[in-house]
């Protein structure tokens, strides 16, 4: 059970990754605490945790904008505690109210040792960016946002990495502004606010992440990689050949696990039984989350209580 040490925090250790830009940031997508091991277990520099899972496993919701800051913040606080040398950036979806809740949630993650986290223009009632439909506040109020994003990081010391999303290509607000072109005047705003990173949600096509990566300020932007989303899916190696210097992958882990747990409670139900080929038992099944370490840990301080297990 030895937490790792780290001399650097864990936004100063993102901050090192996103500033050489000659590197890409690759982020599996992480719900829980088995996807959260899983995922480190593949050595991974980077882990990013996805408000659409956060908002499924935790609550059982779409995502649709009900996941609260206390949901965010503590499975955010659990799955950055598993490996502090391995930054975590954590959805924190539109900052859950306005700029002293915008604030509260910045202070919150970064005491949490959360690395990094974005910020977008959704309307409270916000849904996936990658569905249709979507309603943003007004770049007012999204500045606004982003202003208290950064004076927390400031006040706090932390350092903690802000990344201003947009989901203006895919979505406007009460006066109609919308599209590429919006979107890219939100980021511009935002890099002069003094965010750290640019998230341009649901970029439509190749020519698109070009243009994207083109009119952006000089600032790492994050690609974000939805299969069956509104931008084509590509390599970690082509994101980067674009420009690209962070990919988050927010859903992958969660197309394996959906059909495979489907697969087995109707096997249940239907066959009465499951017969798990390669069961890997309780032992293994326990180990991906450290079971060994645990028990080597009570032993080392005189414990007894797993002796001989
Ligand atoms: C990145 C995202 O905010 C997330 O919650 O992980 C989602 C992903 C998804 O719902 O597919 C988003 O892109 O809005």
């Amino acid at each position: 059970m030895s937490t790792p040490h780290t001399s650097q925090t864990a936004p100063q250790k993102l901050r090192h990754l996103i500033s050489d830009p000659s590197h890409t940031v690759v982020a599996p997508g992480v719900y829980d605490g088995i996807s959260a091991r899983l995922a480190l277990a593949q050595n991974f520099e980077c882990l990013y945790m996805t408000g659409a899972g956060t908002a499924m496993s935790r609550l059982g919701m779409a995502d649709l904008g009900l996941t609260t800051f206390t949901d965010m913040h503590q499975n955010a606080a659990m799955i950055a505690s598993l490996d502090p040398s391995v930054p975590v950036i954590a959805d924190a979806d539109t900052g859950y109210g306005g700029p002293i809740n915008v604030a509260h949630t910045v202070r919150g993650y970064a005491r949490a040792g959360v690395a990094g986290l974005h910020i977008e223009d959704q309307v409270q009632e916000k849904r996936c960016g990658h569905l249709a439909g979507k309603l943003l506040v007004s770049r007012e109020v999204f500045g606004n946002r982003l202003r208290a994003a950064c004076k927390a990081r400031d006040d706090s010391g932390s350092g903690i990495v802000i990344v201003a999303r947009t989901d203006a290509r895919a979505g406007k607000d009460a006066e109609g502004n919308g599209g590429f072109d919006e979107a890219v005047l939100r980021l511009k705003m935002a890099a002069e606010i003094g965010v750290d990173a640019l998230f341009f949600e649901a970029l439509q096509d190749q020519r698109e992440c070009e243009r994207a990566i083109a009119a952006l300020p000089k600032l790492p932007v994050l690609l974000n990689m939805v299969p069956g989303g509104k931008t084509p899916i590509m390599t970690n190696a082509h994101a980067k050949k674009l420009g690209f210097r962070i990919v988050i992958w927010p859903t992958a882990g969660l197309e394996a696990v959906l059909p495979a747990l489907e697969n087995t409670y109707r096997a249940l139900k239907e066959e009465d039984v499951v017969y798990t080929e390669g069961a890997l038992g309780p032992g293994k099944l326990f180990e991906v989350c450290g079971l060994k370490d645990l028990m080597a840990f009570d032993e080392s301080v005189g414990g007894n209580a797993y002796s001989g297990s």
